[in-house]
């Protein structure tokens, strides 16, 4: 997604401005009133309610109209000049706001504060007050209409210090709608890493950090808001103030030691929520610190690579977090999404993960009575977060409710399963925290399923309030009046199609057909009847019951809809005040399920329990990729070929590098991309597709391919490989994991093939980690002879009848050819085409064997120049090689015609040419 024009941008963009209000004395008093609200709030589109719609003016519509679509009109005219306007209806203004949230707008939502009664006896002129109630930010929504429920929506803040050097950046990421709040600190070179792994939907940052060269790209290509902010929102000694606010404490102490630059950035969260908010506070749990290191960097490059979250082309499905969402419940698929993001590296941690997943792998009875139970559990952390903010519903209650017996119903269970290791004897600890009685008191006050808008009333139960029930009583009461007196004027009239009928203007009221109007206004009935209104076909009429009636009927159902909104605030003052409890129980319900979906995954598909150690080890047996496995699965097509990979060190000391050579289409990426995965899953706590794993923590993982042309970003292909690789070699350390897929490969071959050549040694030799390395570089296996943690292997292929038949089995080894021709011609390439290639190939292949280039490793100098440890490798000089020798050694020129000859001469010349100007 490419970054959205801040507002400012948008607003400038517009043709109208907005005028001064203070400029002319002709400005309406309505126009007055939204041009001050206008001005306070210059960076959002302004949403101003006008009865039924949101309406907005000026420049504001011209914008609005084009990103949503809708009609632009004009509403009278401003100090001379028409006034662009453009509205959306009340009961439909999510799905605009979403909308608009979505292209990265701002939006302020400005609400008629008092009845427009109170208005008109201020005076005829009085305008109703109206007021920004809410500021809806991409990165502050708590709607579940504008949330995705299985994601989490955070709202960042990128903080820089001075005085603790330039290069330490921290981050505080809350999300409003659940609760969460992180901090954490990094290196500025590591930014764009940690924030591809927190995917925040609006990044707050200081105006200087905005403009700093090093991010600027960062902020541009970044798929997320970034909202620029003065010095002063970032400072930490008001962030403290500001913490200890929110947060109701004396002092900061019991948050841990925040530095200075943790304090800014969650100071700039929590005074941002507070603005958008207007003062009502999200629960927010106190910052977690998350120490550097703790979780597995991976950058964003690595994360689209492997597809973790989605696939290339931006889809869920075919990504590694749909391959293993077993998930049953929105807060559980956030846990789950959460974990595939962010890998820990403690292997204490990850063992503590494991073994609750093993328990409920070894109990399928326990595992299927828990999965029952949260297949109905609600979202508790969002329906709180809704409570706190006064935007809930009686459902939210009802969630509430709902989640106290699911937590409370799922504890009991895993209670008497026993033996529950620590992780899960933790999770039942939270399940029970919540007070009973609180359940209890919501199961007594709400209906089973109550209605979704609080102003509807009707969602308490019956029995509940005595009070509540006789103003019930008394308004369905008055209803069956109406009924009666309907009946007793058809009697006392004789007009069978008399009816009792209600409107705003009006109130209650007896309708007839108009040819009974003589009737009427004759005596008797013009002494009961009073006349009201004359239409078309029907006369109105009024009487001194119908208005008595009216007065009750109205007060009772007043009352009863007062009443209801007293027993709502009560409760939800209830739920909040058992805040931290729910809040503890929401986050085990999400734990426990993404656990359950792993335990299920396992057994569905067979995944064994890696051992993850704190060694350099790296041993898959019988690995199998995640979502290849499932896509063959899925059609039918053939099982997966599973394959073993060792990369552990040979001598106890640094990790071994793989050089994988094979045909095209073998299953090298394949086996490339399992092996990764494989080491994601098990940090982030999974069983693994494999028939045995051991795993050293991996405490960075690079995965790059020949990759993809960044537009975005002015760079070419092999630049944007190139910028990749340097990233790696830069970067990679002992305990990294690096797969490289077909570097070089976007280049002429042999700056190619010198290209993958200098970085496999200097993989092995200074950065001396774990790696996998692709290539169709044939030449490259020679590497093996002197490198001695580098060893070559294959993907076996069988040929019949010409024909290639992919094994997709891996074997020590290099492969001998890449038979790209015949998947050339299994793509479906004209067989002219594949005919001329084979030629071709067949004629390379002869001048290749004559002029010795088999030899060609053996000549290189870099053999001889064994690079040392710590300094970078000598760089070898690529390959001396004549072009135009070559050219030459490969003609036949017997085989020429003497068009051919020429057409030679002429790019032997181009040749020397370009030769001579290197
Ligand atoms: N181990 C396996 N078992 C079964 N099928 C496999 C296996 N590995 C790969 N395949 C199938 O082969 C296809 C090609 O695999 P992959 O893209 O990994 O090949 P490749 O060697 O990287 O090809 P290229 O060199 O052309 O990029 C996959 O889409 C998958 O369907």
């Amino acid at each position: 997604m490419t970054v959205r024009p801040p507002d400012r941008a948008a607003a400038a963009a517009a043709t109208v401005p907005v005028p001064d209000p203070a400029e002319d004395a002709r400005v309406t008093p309505m126009m007055r009133q939204y041009l001050e609200i206008k001005a306070a709030n210059p960076d959002c589109l302004l949403f101003y309610r006008m009865g039924d719609f949101y309406e907005m003016f000026f420049s504001d519509a011209e914008v609005a109209s084009r990103a949503l679509g809708i009609t632009l009109t004009q509403r009278g005219k401003h100090l001379g000049q028409d006034i662009p306007m453009c509205g959306v209806p009340v009961h439909a203004a999510d799905d605009y706001l979403q909308r608009l949230i979505a292209l990265g707008h701002r939006v302020a939502v400005c609400e008629q504060t008092e009845d427009p009664a109170a208005a008109r006896r201020r005076g005829s002129k009085a305008v109703v007050r109206r007021d920004v109630v809410r500021l809806v930010t991409p990165g502050t929504l708590t709607e579940d209409t504008l949330l995705d429920s299985r994601r989490n929506n955070y709202l960042a803040a990128a903080a820089r210090v001075r005085g603790m050097g330039d290069d330490v950046v921290a981050l505080a990421w809350a999300d409003i709608s659940t609760g969460d709040f992180a901090v954490a600190e990094t290196q500025a070179s590591e930014l764009a890493a940690a924030l591809a792994r927190i995917e925040p939907g609006e990044l707050l940052v200081s105006d200087s950090l905005y403009d700093d060269p090093q991010f600027r790209p960062l902020w541009r290509t970044a798929g997320w808001t970034v909202t620029p902010l003065p010095a002063a929102s970032f400072d930490s000694i008001s962030a403290e103030r500001r913490l200890r606010d929110y947060f109701g404490v004396a002092t900061l102490d019991g948050f841990g030691a925040l530095s200075r630059a943790e304090l800014a950035a969650a100071g700039a969260v929590v005074a941002y929520v507070d603005r958008t908010q207007m003062g009502s506070r999200p629960p927010l749990s106190p910052p977690a610190r998350e120490p550097r290191g703790a979780v597995m960097a991976i950058d964003a490059a690595t994360r689209a690579n492997l597809e973790l979250v989605a696939t290339l082309s931006g889809e869920r499905r075919g990504s590694l977090l749909a391959a293993v969402d077993r998930t049953l419940t929105a807060p559980g698929g956030r846990e789950l999404a959460r974990r595939l993001a962010a890998p820990l590296t403690d292997p204490a941690a990850i063992s503590a993960r494991h073994d609750a997943v093993e328990w409920l792998v070894g109990r399928s009875e326990v595992r299927r009575a828990i999965r029952e139970t949260l297949r109905t559990a609600p979202d508790i952390a969002r329906a709180r977060a809704r409570i706190a903010v006064g935007r809930a519903g009686p459902r939210d209650l009802a969630a509430i409710r709902d989640g106290i017996a699911a937590a409370r119903s799922a504890a009991a269970t895993l209670g008497a399963a026993g033996d529950a290791p620590a992780a899960i004897a933790a999770i039942i600890d939270r399940l029970t925290g919540p007070d009973v009685s609180l359940h209890g008191r919501l199961e007594a006050a709400l209906v089973d399923r109550p209605p979704l808008l609080r102003r509807d009333g009707g969602f308490v139960r019956p029995g509940f309030s005595a009070d509540l029930d006789e103003a019930r009583a008394l308004r369905d009461e008055s209803r069956k009046v109406v009924a009666g007196l309907q009946a007793k004027y058809q009697e006392a009239t004789g007009i069978r199609t008399l009816k009792v009928r209600h409107n705003n203007v009006l109130g209650y009221f007896v309708e007839t057909t108009a040819q009974h109007m003589e009737k009427m206004s004759a005596e008797p009935l013009a002494g009961v009847f009073f006349h009201r209104q004359t239409l078309a076909s029907q006369v109105r009429y009024s009487t001194a019951e119908l208005a008595d009636l009216e007065g009750r009927i109205a007060t009772a159902a007043e009352r009863a809809l007062a009443l209801e909104g007293e027993i709502f605030d009560a409760l939800a003052a209830a739920v909040l005040a058992e805040g931290t409890a729910l809040e503890a129980a929401a986050a085990a319900l999400g734990e426990l399920d993404v656990h359950a979906g792993f335990a299920e995954l396992a057994v569905e598909r067979d995944y064994v329990r890696p051992l993850v150690e704190a060694s350099l080890a790296f041993e898959i047996i019988g690995g199998r990729h995640p979502v290849v496995e499932q896509a063959l699965a899925a059609d039918a097509a053939g099982p997966f070929v599973a394959n073993d990979c060792d990369l552990s060190p040979p001598d106890g000391d640094d990790g071994r590098i793989l050089l994988l050579t094979g045909p095209n289409m073998a299953g090298k990426s394949t086996f490339l991309r399992q092996n990764a995965l494989i080491a994601i899953l098990a940090q982030a706590g999974a069983f693994v597709p494999a028939a045995r794993a051991r795993i050293g923590i991996v405490d960075r993982l690079f995965s790059r391919v020949g990759a993809a042309d960044d537009l975005a970003r002015g760079r070419s292909t092999f630049m944007v490989e190139m910028v990749e690789t340097a990233a790696i070699l830069n970067q990679a350390g002992p305990r990294a994991l690096v797969i490289l897929d077909e570097i070089g490969r976007g280049t002429a071959t042999f700056d190619g093939l010198s290209i993958a050549w200098a970085t496999v040694e200097h993989l092995h030799e200074v950065n001396r980690c774990r790696a996998l390395f692709a290539t169709h570089f044939h030449e490259l296996t020679a590497l093996a002879e002197t490198l001695p943690r580098l060893s070559n292997a294959t993907v076996k292929v069988k040929e019949w009848k010409g024909e290639v038949i992919f094994l997709h089995e891996v074997a020590p080894g290099a492969a001998d050819r890449s038979y790209g021709i015949q998947v050339a011609r299994l793509a479906g390439l004209p067989a002219a085409v594949v005919a001329r290639a084979r030629e071709v190939l067949e004629r390379l292949e002869e001048t290749d064997r004559r002029a010795g280039t088999a030899g060609l490793v053996d000549d290189l100098p870099l053999f001889s120049l064994k690079p040392r440890r710590a300094a970078p490798a000598a760089a070898p000089s690529p390959p001396v090689h004549s072009v135009l020798a070559e050219r030459l050694a490969a003609l036949i020129p017997d085989d020429l015609t003497p068009r051919q000859a020429l057409d030679l001469i002429y790019e032997l010349k181009a040749l020397a040419q370009d030769m001579a100007e290197q």
